[in-house]
């Protein structure tokens, strides 16, 4: 297998409620990265997903994929969905209601393929025990799984996922961000994922593209992204939420995002032990020394 990343290059007029808004996006997803889509609604990210899986044609330009030419607009090549290596996720999962969770799993395994993969795939998520259960049976984050195990079962070396955990509470996108985690370290995948939680950003990615109107604005990884240089300067109370804290000679140091932004605290380690990965918290001043609450 070559390291060559996925390189697109495309445009593509999007009729949008406001007019024509054209996509015009050039980027770069290094083999085996997790990148983070982001931007407001209707900006074009999940048409961007859809040209990269091949469910859209663009009107001009080029996607490979390494060695492979998925799409060409010069030179008339378009790959169909079954031709890529990509799995696809999207964020009401898209399950078949009449089928249960191993037929919803092997609907693409053709005929006579080894059922093998399929269960493993179910031992990967866990959902095993739950193999004859209907989508309606299952919970927001077990249905999100079985999603994910169909998106795995060609094998695809890109994962496209769109907006894949919003719909669930905070502790199962914990979970679910975890489960993720260790599906793109065993397949090792090259993931592009819609998501407008900063808290999954900063775990989950190593390179954040913001877009706005059809153009990319901003791409970096998450600190160079969205790292404030500034303190959050006392005055009302703050809410945020902890995404790291690491503690060494008795000091802590944490990070967390506050206002769309990431902010870095150094806190003795007595001040931090109510912080939490994951969890949020109030900032409060009290005179002018920062004080973190967890929030009950
Ligand atoms: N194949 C298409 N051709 C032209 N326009 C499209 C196509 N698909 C979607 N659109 C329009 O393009 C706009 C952007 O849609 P898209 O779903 O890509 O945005 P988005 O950034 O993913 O939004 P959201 O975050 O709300 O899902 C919408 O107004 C939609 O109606």
């Amino acid at each position: 297998m070559s390291d060559t990343p996925l390189e697109l290059q495309l445009c593509h007029d999007l009729r949008t409620a406001e007019g024509l808004v054209t996509l015009n996006v050039e980027l770069r997803l290094e083999r085996g990265s997790i990148t983070a889509l982001t931007g407001p609604s209707g900006v074009g990210k999940t048409t961007l997903l859809r040209s990269i899986a091949g469910l859209v044609k663009p009107q001009s330009g080029r996607i490979a994929f390494g060695q492979e030419v998925w799409f060409d607009s010069d030179k008339q090549i378009f790959k169909i969905p079954q031709q890529r290596r990509v799995g696809l996720v999207f964020q009401d999962y898209a399950l078949f209601p009449h089928l249960n969770v191993r037929q919803n799993v092997s609907f693409a395994l053709k005929k006579g393929e080894d059922q093998g993969r399929v269960d493993e795939l179910l031992r990967e998520v866990e959902l095993t025990k739950l193999a004859d259960r209907r989508p309606h049976q299952l919970s927001g984050g077990q249905q999100q799984r079985v999603a994910l195990a169909r998106a795995l079962l060609p094998n695809p070396e890109l994962l496209l996922l769109d907006e894949p955990l919003s719909a669930l509470d905070r502790a199962m996108r914990l979970r679910l961000q975890d489960y993720l985690l260790e599906i793109h370290r065993r397949y090792q995948l090259t993931i592009l994922l819609v998501t407008h939680d900063l808290g999954e950003i900063f775990r989950l990615a190593d390179q954040v593209v913001k877009m706005d109107e059809g153009k990319i604005m901003n791409q970096g990884t998450p600190e160079q992204v969205y790292t404030s240089e500034f303190e959050p300067s006392p005055g009302p109370v703050l809410y945020g939420e902890v995404l790291s804290c690491h503690v060494e000679n008795g000091m802590a140091t944490v990070q967390a995002l506050i206002d769309q932004r990431i902010h870095k605290f150094r806190l003795s380690a007595a001040e931090a032990t109510s912080l939490v990965v994951g969890q949020p918290f109030v900032l409060r001043y009290s005179v002018d020394k920062p004080v973190f609450e967890k929030v009950r």
